[in-house]
């Protein structure tokens, strides 16, 4: 079953081709990634999804119907939408806000209360939103996205405003969301942290799909070197003379501080590369690090083709 499909679309604001002819699917218990420079596309592509505008040339489907048709309000009610710049009425309660849109989505207030409870807010859920930090109004922005239990789930941005411990609950439940089979689509312009939450990324540069797949497959495409740190007791340029041999299988050793030094290899060459490490007794621990998500965003975006930031 798919939940949302979009064959070859294309948006054109005037002059502006937000879209060139983009193709993305996404399927039930799906977390996919989709990132981008400014002006990429991203918001363009939850708002043809939300059928909140219309495709200039291609097909978008979501849930096997046409979004911007009449006939979707009702599967409207199976989408949840965390907006980029999350805004509420700030005299009005955290409570009233959720129950104000729970009362648009059919939502039990019963319901709005097991939410606030379940974002960490219920101690402040009778406060004005107006006194609610950043990273509160953004925790109450996810619950009006989960109160119809969605099916289908759209993250702009959702991190932003979230400290660390905020943010890995985030994360927490969007692993439970998709565990209970509810398909994510999630725009992020913060890297790190997210790898381990998506099961595929698809990275947007000027309306276009530059890369789609699995990290594995991102990292495969791209074929980018691993970094290998070796840390020791030995004195810096002792160690160098230690490792020297090595040179055939890594390359560009550069020192990490006094007694770690780092190189880039083709990921390749590990096993016989940890296979000579371990043999030497001066080294204390070995770390292999693959091509982060943000390696393979800038080889995909930045390196790889001219990108103009708009
Ligand atoms: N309503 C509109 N009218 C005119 N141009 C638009 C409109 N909406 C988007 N655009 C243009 O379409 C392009 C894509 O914008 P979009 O908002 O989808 O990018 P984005 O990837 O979400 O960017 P950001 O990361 O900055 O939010 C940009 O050039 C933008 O200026």
């Amino acid at each position: 079953m798919t939940l949302v499909q979009l064959d070859q679309v294309h948006k054109s604001f005037g002059n502006v081709q937000a879209l060139q002819g983009i193709s993305l699917r996404l399927g039930p218990g799906e977390v996919l990634g989709l990132f981008g420079h400014n002006g990429a596309g991203k918001t363009t592509t939850m708002k043809l999804i939300l059928g909140l505008e219309q495709p200039s040339q291609g097909d978008v489907s979501v849930f096997g119907l046409q979004p911007s048709q009449p006939h979707f309000s009702q599967q409207r009610f199976s989408i949840g939408f965390l907006p980029e710049n999350v805004a509420f009425y700030p005299q009005l309660t955290g409570r009233e806000v959720l129950r104000y849109f729970g009362r648009l989505k059919r939502v039990s207030p019963q319901r709005c209360s097991a939410l606030l409870d379940r974002i960490g807010l219920a101690h402040a859920a009778d406060r004005k939103v107006k006194t609610y930090s950043k990273g509160m109004r953004q925790r109450l922005g996810l619950a009006q996205a989960l109160l119809s239990e969605p099916k289908l789930l759209l993250l702009d941005e959702p991190t932003v405003g979230l400290d660390p411990i905020a943010t890995q609950d985030f994360y927490s439940m969007v692993d439970e969301l998709r565990g209970q089979g509810c398909g994510v689509i999630l725009c992020s312009h913060v890297l790190p942290g997210v790898e381990q939450h998506i099961d595929r990324a698809a990275i947007l540069g000027n309306g276009q799909v530059r890369a789609l797949g699995s990290l594995s497959q991102l990292r495969q495409q791209a074929n980018l070197p691993m970094s290998i740190r070796v840390k020791s007791t030995l004195a810096r340029n002792q160690l160098q003379q230690e490792l020297d041999s090595l040179t055939t299988l890594a390359k560009g050793m550069r020192p990490i501080n006094g007694s770690t030094l780092e190189w880039e290899s083709d990921p390749s060459n590990k096993m016989q590369l940890l296979r000579a490490l371990t043999q030497n007794p001066h080294i204390d621990d070995i770390e292999f690090q693959q091509p982060s998500l943000e390696k393979l965003y800038r080889y995909f975006v930045e390196d790889h083709d001219e990108v103009t930031p708009q």
